[in-house]
This record gives structure tokens, sequence and C-alpha cells, in this order.
């Protein structure tokens, strides 16, 4: 089922920070900020040789990390991504073993244009999963 890694989220205080942080004394090739309302977030992308880090920061009031920044001040690794197939066929089987699927079930586009999911963290080890469509 999962494919590649598609990228490694962190949660951050200061997104501009974070981003001349890795732009900075890291070298990294870092996105612009981005809103993406629909998922309560800004997110900045920092391109890696072999997969991507996905900085976060929470964006309106009711946004779905707010409490996660609140518990790690200074940020944190928030969620893993991976890519799969086919997301609805993804989504069944993982229901049918009985792994939560966060929100409606239903996919909603994500930074890169692709359906997205997630996954409950406390049904992957302590670690939240996101599902983008390859
Ligand atoms: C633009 C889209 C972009 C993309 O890549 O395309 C994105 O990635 S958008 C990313 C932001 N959106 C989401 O994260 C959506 C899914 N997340 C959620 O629905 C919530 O964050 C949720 C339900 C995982 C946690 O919400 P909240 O923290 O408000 O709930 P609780 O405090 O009740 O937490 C329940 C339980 O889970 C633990 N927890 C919370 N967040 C994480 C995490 N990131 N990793 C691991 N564990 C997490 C929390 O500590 C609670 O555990 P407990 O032992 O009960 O304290
Ligand atoms: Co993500």
């Amino acid at each position: 089922m999962i494919g590649r890694l598609n990228h490694l989220a962190i949660a951050v205080p200061d997104l501009e920070a974070a981003a001349a942080t890795y732009r900075g004394v890291l070298g990294a090739k870092v996105s612009e900020a981005v809103p993406q309302p629909d998922h309560g977030v800004t997110v900045i992308f920092v391109e890696l040789p072999n997969t991507k880090i996905e900085l976060l920061h929470p964006l309106g009031d009711n946004s779905p990390i707010a409490a996660f920044l609140q518990k790690n001040a200074a940020g944190g690794i928030h969620h893993i991504c991976y890519e799969v197939d086919d997301i609805l066929a993804a989504r069944d089987t993982l229901k049918a073993e009985g792994k939560r699927v966060l929100g409606d079930g239903e996919p909603k586009i994500g930074a890169h244009g692709k359906p997205v999911l997630f996954l409950h963290p406390k049904d992957f080890n302590g670690a939240l999963v996101e599902l983008e469509q390859a």
C-alpha cells in the first residue's frame, strides 16, 4: 500500500525563522509561505534530494495543529506523509482493518494539489500519518 515518503512535517512557532534556518545555515532550497485555509495551516516546503520537509504554522482560529504547538512550544515533528497509488482503496482497506481515518473520511486537496487523508496517531505507534495520492 504505502509508497514513497512524500514529506516529514514540523510544526513551528515562527515559520519565517524556521525557513531562514533551513535556507541559511542548512543551505536548503525553501519555498515561500503558502496559506492553506482549508487545512488551518500555512506551509513552507524545504526541498531535499530524496524528500521534503513541510514547515507548518497554525492559520485561523481552529487550526488542527494549535493544541500540538501549545504542548510543544518550541515546535516538533508533526506528521509523516506517505504516497499511495489509490487513496480511496487505501482508506477503505484501513477502515476495514479498524484504523481511524480523521475528519469525515473524505480526502481533501493537500499542499501539492493531490487528495490527502490523515490517520489517527494512536493507531500508528504515536505518529500522525498523512496519505497523499501519488
Ligand atoms: C495543506 C495540507 C498539508 C499537506 O501536507 O498537504 C498538511 O499536512 S495539513 C496538516 C495539518 N492538518 C492535520 O494535522 C489534520 C489531522 N490532524 C488532526 O486532525 C489533529 O491534529 C489530531 C486529531 C491528530 C490531534 O488533534 P488535537 O491535538 O487537537 O487532539 P488531542 O489533543 O485530543 O490529541 C489526541 C491525541 O493525539 C496526540 N496527538 C496530537 N497530535 C499529534 C501528532 N501530530 N503526532 C502524534 N500524536 C499527536 C495527542 O497528544 C493526544 O494524545 P494523548 O495521549 O491523548 O494526549
Ligand atoms: Co502534510
